[in-house]
């Protein structure tokens, strides 16, 4: 028996049957039209696996309370047919078996703290700085949830001295996703990221932002892990500058030799590369079909 995996993106959905090993044996990436017709290509991928259980890791934000006859839909997405989608249920509908349902950068975190770099630690958070900006956390024991789920990307964070950039968060204009996701960058300095490698004071002003949040999250949260992913990371040089901010604004605050001396292995790159996410939901159907859920 093998285990399925949906990773549910605005853009595309990736499905993989994979194991409990974390490995992955097939994959296939489905571009995000209607719910109708993507869960169709979906249920069409997967139907022919002996599958024991299922994982999403979906776009938000979605219901995660159990008790809640929302549970398991995408609640108020600015994606319209998505609005009030019961992913869950639907995907529910085709396979009566345990399905494990959290946020896309949940299952993330659960993939990196399973197979990946957060594997020796007992805690970690994953951020994901992309089209939009993503965190999920995985805190003794648990992935975390609350009154809906945490929602770090829209954290505030104090602005840059020279920063003129309005921010482009639909709801909080200068929140971090408005100041520091890919599409913040490339509207501010009038390219994109890819385009800006050299521009030394442009990844300092993102390091600023990034560092800040990941102070936030540090002191509320304590992680013994932070893990960095998504489009704009791929610009190597952002994560040494990352470190330097944040040991400077903790300013030895937090007393601790993985901050003070080993910070290299704190905040890290993710171990699964781009199978984080995946990886994730793979663990997530693991976790849905041990306590049967
Ligand atoms: N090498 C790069 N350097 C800087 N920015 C980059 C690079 N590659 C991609 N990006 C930026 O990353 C963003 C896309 O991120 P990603 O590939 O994680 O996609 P995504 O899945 O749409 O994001 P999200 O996780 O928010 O849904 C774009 O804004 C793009 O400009
Ligand atoms: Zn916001």
């Amino acid at each position: 028996m093998y285990l399925g995996a949906i990773e549910a993106g605005g853009t595309k959905f990736v499905c993989a049957i994979g194991n409990e090993q974390g490995q992955i044996i097939e994959r296939v990436s489905i571009p995000t039209t209607t719910p109708e017709e993507t869960i169709k290509q979906v249920v069409k991928f997967f139907q022919n696996g002996s599958l024991s259980a299922i994982g999403i890791g979906s776009f938000g934000p979605i219901d995660l309370d159990v008790k809640s006859p929302q549970y398991g839909h995408i609640t108020m997405t600015p994606k319209i047919s998505w609005r009030n989608f019961d992913i869950l249920g639907e995907v529910k509908k085709y396979f009566p078996i345990p399905i494990g349902f959290d946020t896309d950068v949940n299952a993330a975190a659960l993939g990196e703290k399973i197979w990946g770099a957060a594997r020796e630690v007992d805690s970690c958070i994953y951020i994901t700085v992309g089209t939009g900006i993503g965190v999920g956390a995985f805190v003794e024991g648990n992935l975390l949830h609350g009154l809906i789920h945490p929602e770090m990307g829209h954290i505030i964070v104090r602005r840059h001295p020279s920063d003129q950039y309005e921010g482009n968060c639909p709801y909080h204009k200068d929140c971090l996703e408005g100041l520091a996701a890919g599409p913040a960058i490339s509207e501010r300095w009038g390219k994109a990221g890819v385009e800006l490698k050299n521009q030394t004071h442009v990844w300092e002003m993102e390091a600023y932002y990034l560092a800040q949040a990941l102070v936030n999250y540090l002191l509320i949260l304590s992680p013994e892990r932070i893990i960095l992913g998504g489009g704009v990371m791929m610009q190597d040089n952002l994560i040494p500058l990352i470190r330097g901010k944040v040991s400077d604004m903790l300013n030895g605050y937090v007393h601790h030799s993985a901050i003070l001396l080993a910070i290299d292995e704190f905040i890290v790159p993710p171990g699964l590369g781009q199978n984080s996410g995946i990886s994730g939901a793979l663990a997530l159907a693991m976790k849905a079909r041990d306590t049967e859920i």
